[in-house]
């Protein structure tokens, strides 16, 4: 699908320019990437979890404003939640957030066909924990290669290049001459003119015409460091794959192999030969300095073991001359100098490790003539030692481009890797709420609703000493209940059920049915009277929620308090009223149900949360609604116990039965 960035709800101009920043910003959104949306500049991941949702609403034909009232949002941030809370990556957690309550049946079928096979599937729990690891992908942040550089004599070609590869210097050169130049300050330069070829240039100098149709070849570096830099997410997400039996998109030991030739800062690794000669041109001062110390040490144990005898002449000489001590060396210590020198270069070569013509050079770093005390050969050892210098980089480049070639291959399916991986995070993340709530598939169909067993996640009570609910309606209904009974509860408990329903999301029930709605109107009980001003909008309100009720729940808690008791009654009837003719589904909580039922045109049903009794002065409830019931008031219940316990002073039990007949 051709997708249009600023055609996309709420992407403007401005966020349109931030995305394009992404390396494919459609592919992102398509697959529901908030991870990758949110690392485009200024883009907030909350901003991005609504972009992404609003591509979703796009495919979907989708206008929003399911949740229709702010406690029906609040709801969904608490349902969303208990679902993210299982999330392990921080990618799952903001990709549940594009899950949203939907009034469009594809939507909601797409993310339930998602939601089932994630229950399916089930967690596999050793796969869960190498997800601990898995991070979306990053880019390396700016890779700078001084070594090497590009050089044309051509602009177009110049920008082209500066546009190809960001890490490289581009220069702009007139000829052969400037290119020798270039090559004095860079120990690799890439000509990219054919007009270069075969032209005889002093340095290393390269002619590649088509450089820009390889940029793993050119900047090994880049692929390199993309993959240092996301090893420990790639290693994890392979290890998700194994653990969970899934099928990979590239042969898992093929990137085992390669990343484990990749060091942590991108150079190559477990390249002995490479060891080797970094090593030696480490090293090569102080084995020498070693060296040294070892003949001097030699010589002077053969000189103490020794008397030399000095002919008159020789001496007379000596003093003469002030010299010739290195002849006379020779000639009595001669076959103890020759061996002497002959460890220190052995020191060397053995210390070193070196190689056939390496150790040539290095042996002629200890003169054959006599001199004491025995010293290396500066210039020798330095020129040894750009020798190995030389040969550790052209080995190191030769393996990068080896390596960067292996991985360049691998690096679309290694994004899929990382990527399979986060979306299992997604699929776990549900399954283990499904669990843990002991969820169940919804159905959605029909007016009213009907769930069996459910027990709502929300309340102030650990989720296992949640009393099971079972509750119907279909249509209209008013539900009455003792005070503290759980009519709240049971409202937040058909919300929540709904909104997870039309996520597409498993519901905390046995069995659930709820109405295929396009919004959730859920009205918490307001607190006090309110003002005329209040009173008027709440009207308005409810006259609007009449317009295409049918396509409407409406959950409504303890509207009594807009305006005084007997008045309340008979405008809750109306309203209710004009919810059935409209064939909405509705359940509103009273402590007024039978004035309003009284009060209505039609035969609204009442359902009860019913007090089994008082124990220990403790209401004993039944949680589950009885229909078509008028629970009794708590007030009831205390004056029947006073009556129950009198049972001395006829004169007291009286007082109490006659209040009792009241009700
Ligand atoms: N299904 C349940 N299982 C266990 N405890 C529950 C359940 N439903 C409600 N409760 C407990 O009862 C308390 C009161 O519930 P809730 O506020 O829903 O009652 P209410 O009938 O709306 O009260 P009020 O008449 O004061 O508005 C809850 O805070 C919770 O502790």
């Amino acid at each position: 699908m051709d997708l249009e960035l600023e055609d996309v709800p709420g992407v403007g101009e401005k966020t349109a320019a931030a995305l394009r920043e992404l390396d494919d910003p459609e592919a992102a959104l398509e697959r529901g990437d908030v991870a990758a949306v949110a690392a485009a500049p200024g883009v907030s991941e909350g901003r991005a979890a609504r972009i992404v949702q609003g591509v979703v609403r796009q495919r979907h034909d989708d206008p929003g404003g399911f949740l229709a009232t702010d406690r029906a949002a609040e709801l969904y941030d608490r349902a969303l939640s208990l679902v993210t809370e299982f999330a392990v990556t921080d990618y799952a957690a903001k990709r549940l957030r594009t899950f949203y309550p939907s009034g469009v049946a594809s939507r909601v079928d797409e993310a339930q066909e998602l939601a089932e096979r994630a229950i399916e599937k089930g967690v596999d729990e050793a796969a869960r924990e190498h997800l601990a690891d898995v991070e979306a992908l990053s880019r390396p942040s700016d890779v700078r290669v001084r070594d090497r550089c590009l050089a044309t004599t051509d602009a177009e070609t110049y920008s082209a290049a500066r546009d190809a590869f960001p890490e490289l210097s581009v220069e702009v050169v007139e000829d052969a001459r400037d290119l020798s130049e270039l090559a004095r300050g860079y120990s690799t330069v890439v000509a990219l003119d054919e007009e270069f070829a075969g032209v005889a240039v002093e340095g290393d100098v390269q002619v590649e015409p088509k450089a820009l149709e390889k940029p793993a070849e050119i900047v090994p570096e880049r692929v390199l460091s993309f993959f240092a830099a996301n090893r420990d997410s790639l290693a994890a997400a392979t290890r998700v794959h194994r653990a969970a039996g899934m099928d990979p998109p590239l042969d898992l030991d093929t990137l085992e192999d390669a990343l484990a030739r990749l060091e942590g800062d991108g150079s190559v690794a477990g390249d002995e030969e490479l060891d080797r000669l970094a090593n030696a041109a480490d090293d090569l001062d102080a084995v020498a300095s070693q060296a040294e110390d070892v003949a001097n040490d030699r010589l002077r144990e053969a000189l103490a073991e020794k008397d030399v005898t000095i002919e008159g002449s020789d001496l007379l000489s000596l003093v003469e001359r002030g010299a010739g001590v290195d002849s006379l060396l020779s000639r009595e210590l001669g076959d103890e100098y020759a061996e002497a020198v002959a460890a220190a270069r052995e020191h060397v070569v053995s210390e070193l490790d070196l190689r056939e013509g390496e150790a040539d050079r290095a042996r002629r770093a200890f003169p054959d003539e006599p001199t004491y005390p025995v010293e290396r050969d500066p210039e020798v050892v330095t020129r040894l030692r750009e020798e190995l210098q030389a040969e550790r980089d052209r080995r190191a480049a030769k393996r990068k481009r080896e390596l960067a070639a292996d991985l360049a291959d691998l690096r679309p399916a290694a994004a899929d890797l990382v990527h399979a991986a986060l979306e299992r995070d997604v699929e776990y993340a549900i399954a283990r709420f499904a669990d843990e709530y002991d969820c169940t598939l919804p159905t959605r169909e029909g007016t009213g609703f009907d769930i069996e067993a459910g027990r709502s996640p929300l309340l102030d009570v650990p989720f296992d000493e949640v009393d099971p609910v079972d509750y119907g309606v279909d249509g209209v209904a008013l539900l009455s209940g003792v005070n503290s009974g759980g009519k709240t509860s049971t409202l937040d408990l058909v919300a929540v059920v709904t909104v997870l329903a039309h996520m597409g999301m498993p519901v905390p029930a046995e069995s659930a049915r709820v109405p295929a709605v396009e919004e959730l109107h859920y009205y918490a009980k307001t607190q006090g009277t309110l003002d005329a001003g209040a009173f008027e909008s709440t009207l308005r309100d409810f006259r609007d929620l009449t317009a295409g009720a049918d396509r409407k729940l409406v959950l409504v808690d303890e509207l009594e308090s807009i305006t005084e008791p007997g008045a309340s009654a008979k405008i809750i009837a109306g309203i209710l009223e004009s919810l059935h003719e409209s064939g909405a589904s509705a359940v509103f909580v009273s402590h007024l149900a039978g004035e309003i039922r009284e009060n209505c045109g039609f035969d609204v049903t009442v359902d009860g949360i019913r007090a089994l009794g008082l124990e220990d002065g403790e209401l004993v409830v039944e949680r589950s609604p009885v229909k078509d019931h008028l629970a009794r008031s708590t007030p009831e219940l205390i004056v029947e116990k006073l009556a129950e316990g009198e049972d001395g002073a006829a004169g007291e039990r009286a007082f109490y039965d006659r209040l009792l007949e009241k009700f």
